[in-house]
């Protein structure tokens, strides 16, 4: 794939326009459609950018055969849940691909379960498998950390991390892997795996949104499927969002995406009550304060403020 890129035979007093690889290579329209999707984020899409002109830059060394070899482009994408890094990690596949440095720029997704086995004999096999469906792309391996268990001496976890291992480093040209996990848990992976530390060139660290921005993007996550909220109900929301913050199990982005699923449903159950009326576009489209504050979290969060009460 590289030898496509170029030969390294560009003499020495050509020029090459950089302008014109930029566009040829069409990474704008990634990047325009990761500012457009992504709410925030903004020091993790610096960081894209930066890495696409590294890249950018690499390609253009290797036509004056200044470069050699394929560059090192592991990644290590770590944050809570729901913060960004499985779509980030598509992306980045995307650009990849534009870029030339995969053949295909899909991305295979997987956790400990799809590369490990229950079984002696079973795991080799398992990895090899992911590794061949992700040759040409990106694997994403999310919560990477428990690919590693430190208690159980035996356990099959290692032997995927030694054939993952391998592949990174002899695979560099056609296969990017990218561990994705809670940012301590990964720490400590490295710690005691140096060698796939050593293996990894990009670090970007997905911080947790504030209020403002889960509102942005739970009203893109709404436009999306076509509907919107009244005035009140994004009053509502605004108030659902801190309380659901503090609640147990919040997942960022996530945690926004399921609560509107939510208020879906609550939606289309007050539509369906009222079905001798004739409906509206905008019936159809609205979702109501009530829709909204039907969420359990009101409830939830205000249990969890009893005790405080309480011991006033
Ligand atoms: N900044 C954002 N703007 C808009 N939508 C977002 C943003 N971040 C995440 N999302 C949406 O939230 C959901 C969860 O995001 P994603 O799966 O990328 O997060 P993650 O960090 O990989 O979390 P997990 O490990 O839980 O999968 C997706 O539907 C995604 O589109």
């Amino acid at each position: 794939m590289l030898d496509a890129i170029a030969k390294g035979t560009a003499a020495q007093d050509e020029s090459v326009d950089l302008q014109a690889e930029f566009e040829a290579s069409n990474i704008d329209e990634v990047m325009d459609k990761l500012d457009r999707e992504l709410v925030g984020l903004k020091p993790i899409k610096t960081r894209i950018r930066e890495i696409a002109a590294l890249l950018l830059v690499d390609r253009l060394r290797r036509k004056f055969g200044l470069t050699s070899g394929a560059p090192t482009l592991h990644m290590n994408f770590t944050g809570n849940p729901g913060t960004g890094k499985t779509t980030v990690a598509l992306r980045m596949a995307e650009i990849l691909h534009r870029l030339g440095y995969v053949r295909e720029g899909h991305m295979v997704a997987v956790t400990r379960d799809d590369l490990v086995g229950q079984y002696v004999g079973h795991t080799a096999p398992k990895t090899r498998e992911v590794i061949k469906r992700a040759m040409g792309g990106v694997l994403f391996i999310d919560e990477a950390y428990y690919l590693y268990k430190p208690e159980n001496e035996r356990d099959y976890g290692q032997e995927s991390i030694e054939i993952l291992l391998q592949c990174m480093e002899n695979n560099r040209d056609d296969l990017v892997v990218i561990l994705a996990g809670y940012k301590n848990k990964m720490d400590r992976f490295f710690d005691s795996n140096p060698g796939m530390r050593s293996r990894i060139a990009h670090h970007l660290d997905f911080p947790d949104y504030g209020v403002s921005e889960l509102k942005s993007i739970a009203e893109i996550m709404l436009a999306e499927q076509n509907y919107r909220l009244s005035e009140a109900a994004a009053k509502a929301l605004e108030e659902y969002l801190p309380i659901r913050m503090r609640l147990p199990h919040f997942s960022n982005a996530r945690s926004v995406r399921n609560g509107l699923d939510r208020a879906r449903l609550r939606q289309a159950n007050r539509l369906f009550a009222s079905r001798d009326r004739a409906l509206t576009k905008t019936d159809l489209i609205t979702i109501e304060e009530s829709d909204i504050r039907g969420s359990r979290v009101f409830a939830e969060g205000k249990l969890e403020g009893e005790p405080e009460t309480k011991a006033r």
